[in-house]
């Protein structure tokens, strides 16, 4: 394909976007119809869309419209492209910017602040309070294409081994500070998933402020690990890499952790799934990571930064609470109870814990990470609650 024709797939796309499709199910089924694109234009057209979507509002703003043309038109302009370079009509290629298209669009210099740093009216006062003087840097960074992160199986392997098999396919990695199992890929991330150090369970794909959210949590040596909200199970796994502990994982929508037993055979861990996560407590370690806005990760998961509400701020954080006290009674006396989120929001966050220790006698707060795309992974909330002992 052309890079005009993949543009032109592109506006397609973002089309059934804005009709309230779901971007990955739109790609996917784009792909079906269209067998002949490589996967060279698979990428490039996913890339073209989540780049649209990062910057949904300053691209609509610079294309002079909301409709997939105009998106494409804004993101060639937010390049220093002149889109009548590929809008020529030719072949594939869509057709000729009108003159009203010629002449719209906002220039960059007169985008308004929440425009130009693409955030939602919705959220933007909680964003702004929570994140402070970050707000606008933070912002930014989350206009832009997350890293690729790995996580190496301490249980297996080393860095320095892992690094060395992974090179000898073709993919560079360095070491992230953010945490001793995290490696950021340089080179040959699409080769990831197909290389032999993926197949035997040497590396997980797997954030790496996500990783440091799972280092921060207190494994007991031959404790007892609940994970209860375990979904696709990237935090039991991380968990379960440090051995001498035992793993349940369990999740309200059990269909979410269908993955969960694959994995963990590729890793080598041992992880049982429950349905009933109070038969078997207690549990020296209980590890909430709760449904959330999502908001650190929008770097990755765009579309949930234009579908978020604040409606939906206010039922999240009624979820979370509910699940810090439901999960709460599972934990032994002296145990801990983690709490984890992928939101810069306060309110999911330290608020959400501020408001679980008043409402809960008996246990005080141990340990806090809070993390923002600056530090290059997404954005997480972490804290570590500990429950007084029987003893005391
Ligand atoms: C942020 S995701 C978990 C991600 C996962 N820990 C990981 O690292 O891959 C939150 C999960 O909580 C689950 N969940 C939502 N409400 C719940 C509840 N009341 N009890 C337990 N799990 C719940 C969701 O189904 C979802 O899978």
């Amino acid at each position: 394909m052309t890079p005009a024709a993949r543009i032109a797939a592109a506006i397609g796309l973002l089309d059934g976007w804005l009709a309230g499709g779901a971007a990955e199910q739109l790609l996917t089924n784009w792909s079906r119809a269209n067998r002949y694109a490589g996967s060279g234009d698979r990428a490039a057209i996913r890339d073209l869309v989540f780049d649209a979507l990062r910057c949904r509002r300053s691209v609509e703003a610079l294309g002079g419209g909301d409709t997939g043309r105009c998106m494409m038109i804004g993101l060639l302009r937010a390049r220093g492209e002149d889109p009548q370079t590929l809008f020529t009509g030719e072949g594939y290629a869509p057709a000729p910017l009108t003159a009203s298209e010629q002449g719209g669009g906002l220039p960059p210099a007169d985008l308004p602040e929440l425009v130009a740093c693409d955030c939602p009216d919705g959220l933007a006062p909680d964003l702004r309070d929570s994140l402070g003087a970050d707000f606008l840097s933070v912002m930014q960074a989350l206009r832009l294409r997350a890293p690729v992160f790995l996580r190496i199986n301490a249980a297996r392997s080393t860095v320095a081994q892992v690094r060395a098999a992974l090179a000898e396919e073709g993919i560079a990695t360095r070491p992230h500070p953010l945490s001793p199992t995290a490696l950021e890929v340089t080179e040959g991330a699409r080769r990831v998933r197909g290389s032999q150090a993926f197949a035997k369970g040497l590396v997980e794909v797997q954030d790496a402020a996500s990783q440091a959210v799972a280092d921060i949590m207190p494994v007991p040596e031959g404790g007892k690990v609940l994970d209860y909200c375990a979904g696709g199970g990237g935090k039991t796994l991380a968990l379960a890499a440090r051995v001498g502990a035992t793993y349940a994982a369990h999740d309200a929508a059990p269909a979410r952790m269908r993955d969960l037993p694959a994995r963990a055979a590729r890793a080598g861990a041992r992880v049982t799934c429950v349905q009933d996560p109070a038969a078997g407590a207690p549990y020296d370690l209980v590890i909430c990571d709760v449904p959330c806005t999502g908001s650190g990760a929008w770097r990755r998961s765009p579309e949930a930064k234009w579908r978020t509400t604040p409606a939906d701020l206010a039922r999240l954080t009624q979820v979370q609470a509910g699940i810090l006290d439901r999960a709460a009674p599972l934990v032994a006396p002296g145990g801990a109870l983690g709490y984890a989120t992928c939101s810069l929001i306060r309110a999911e966050n330290g608020d959400q814990v501020a408001a679980f220790l008043a409402r809960h006698d008996g246990w005080h707060l141990e340990a806090e990470r809070r993390l923002t795309p600056l530090q290059g992974g997404d954005g997480f909330y972490a804290a570590v609650l500990r429950r007084r002992g029987g003893g005391c």
